[in-house]
């Protein structure tokens, strides 16, 4: 499986060095609650409104690397990205007609700062090897998070599924493999200080996931 985790990237090494932080982002209270069965219901319903409307923000983010791409496959990646963004959307409104709940919200403070942050990575002069990183982060923090409410003896709740499906799914895992990997060959060529640069939006995107959990746990 040459390729696959064999020879160990810049972005392993990344989650190596942060453990305690990548734990806090993966391994959030609010997600092993939903592992757990002990979630509250409304905290899920607070976490479903704001994702919406993080969601929306997060569009012209991705969109901005589809224009940085030069790379035919990697463009392709991001083109598959925007596609599964689609039907997200599509989701993010089923679901909350399902469970009653209004979409149009005000953001809070948590998903604002973290929204600042995806428009300031939008721009136009923001290194492509920085904003990849920023995207394999972003997801594969979704992934792990709700990957570890599928495994084997969780008691996620049944209504919950389709969340932790979403992006827990195996395809939704080997499309955050395709990014690390995009990300390991562009930081394999970039400059010493943009790679220094990279690493600093890993451990941001690391703390605003933590943060977006914790703002979904916290009744206002
Ligand atoms: C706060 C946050 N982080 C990552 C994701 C996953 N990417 C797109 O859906 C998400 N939906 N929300």
């Amino acid at each position: 499986m040459s390729g696959d985790g064999g020879e160990r990237g810049t972005t392993a090494r990344w989650v190596e060095k942060h453990r305690p932080l990548y734990l806090q982002a993966t391994r959030h209270p609010f997600i092993c609650g939903i592992k757990d069965g002990s979630v509250n219901i409304s905290a899920f319903r607070r976490w479903l409104a704001q994702d919406y409307l993080f969601v929306r923000e997060f569009i012209p983010f991705i969109a901005s690397l589809l224009l940085k791409a030069s790379k035919e496959s990697d463009v392709d990646v991001v083109l598959g990205g925007i596609a599964a963004l689609n039907d997200e959307i599509s989701w993010f409104r089923k679901e909350a007609s399902k469970w009653g709940i209004s979409l149009n919200v005000v953001p809070q403070m948590a998903n604002l700062e973290y929204c600042r942050f995806l428009q300031s990575l939008a721009l136009p002069d923001v290194n492509y090897s920085v904003a990849m990183t920023a995207l394999w982060a972003i997801e594969t923090v979704y992934h792990e998070s709700f990957s570890f409410c599928l495994e084997g003896g969780s008691k996620t709740p049944d209504e919950l599924m389709e969340a932790c499906c979403r992006w827990g799914n195996a395809d939704f895992g080997q499309y955050c493999r395709t990014l690390r990997k995009i990300a390991d060959r562009c930081l394999e060529t970039s400059s010493g200080d943009v790679v220094s640069e990279s690493e600093e939006i890993f451990i941001c995107v690391l703390n605003f996931e933590n943060d977006f959990w914790n703002m979904s746990l916290s009744e206002l």
